[in-house]
């Protein structure tokens, strides 16, 4: 199983945001998605979620993606209402549910809830709940629609050093044993280091560059991306640590300025 996107663009209004002529992502496999701020990187998941109108084809295995097939979690989950956060991970299975909710509902609800340690939060309304709590619950109503595609941008955002590992490592660990395609967008490129298997570095809409971490993420090309300084350790595991040095001065014309 692969997801495809061919000749893929993007306009807002005359500008040309994203165009992208060929990307793929096989099952099992977690591509990170990286680029400076304004880079894309959200249009392009919207676009390879269905959410924005774009040119191009974006397929599951040849056919357009069945929605059901479709796990998308954006930046920005607002606005909020007073749904407790068991009512808000259950619309994760709406179109699954019924004229009424099953045990077995509630029962994969309350599984997606304790796997991101959020069962003692099921009766709390959403809207009184921490911007990195929020995260986390928009995420359990993600994974409880148990896709085949997951796209997820910026899903550690607001969260702890320890959310953020047990997210990316929930993730990891669903994507390799449900062999779904896992695209996510990141800004923190040691995570992305650690929990991709393939990086895609955006810029200005292009595909930049792609291919595993270590061969992507260099002083030379996240100078040329981000116009940072950085040196590249490597941790016990063996994985990438980016630590960033300085940054050089921002161009009048870079994409955010
Ligand atoms: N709805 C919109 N209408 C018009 N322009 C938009 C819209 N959304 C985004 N843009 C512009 O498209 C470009 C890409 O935005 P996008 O949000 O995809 O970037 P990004 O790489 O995700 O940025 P960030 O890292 O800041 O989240 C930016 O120049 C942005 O200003």
């Amino acid at each position: 199983m692969s997801l495809t996107a061919k000749n893929l663009r993007v306009f807002y209004g005359k500008r040309l945001t994203v165009d992208l002529p060929d990307l793929t992502a096989g099952a099992g496999e977690i591509l990170t998605i990286l680029g400076p701020n304004g880079s894309g990187k959200s249009t392009l998941l919207k676009a390879l979620a269905g959410v924005i109108p774009a040119a191009g084809r974006v397929a599951l295995q040849g056919v357009p993606i069945p929605s059901g097939a479709l796990g998308y979690m954006p930046q920005d989950s607002g606005p909020f209402s007073g749904l407790t956060v068991l009512e808000i991970v259950l619309l994760g299975r709406l179109g699954r549910l019924g004229a009424r909710i099953t045990p077995d509902d509630l029962a994969a609800a309350e599984a997606a809830l304790d796997q991101l340690g959020l069962l003692a939060l099921a009766d709390r309304p959403v809207g009184g709940l921490s911007g990195g709590q929020r995260q986390l619950v928009f995420l359990a109503q993600t994974l409880i629609k148990q896709p085949q595609i997951l796209l997820l941008d910026e899903p550690t955002s607001a969260l702890d050093l320890r959310h953020q590992l047990t997210v990316l490592d929930t993730v990891r660990r669903i994507t390799r044993a449900q062999g779904l395609v896992t695209v996510i967008v990141l800004h923190d490129l040691t995570a992305a280091a650690r929990f991709g298997d393939r990086t895609a570095l955006l810029k200005e809409g292009r595909l930049w560059q792609i291919g595993p971490p270590a061969e992507v993420l260099t002083p030379a090309s996240l100078a040329m991306l981000y116009g940072i300084e950085t040196e590249i350790l490597t941790d016990s595991a063996g994985y990438q640590v980016v630590v960033p040095l300085r940054a050089q001065t921002l161009e009048r014309n870079s994409p955010c300025a």
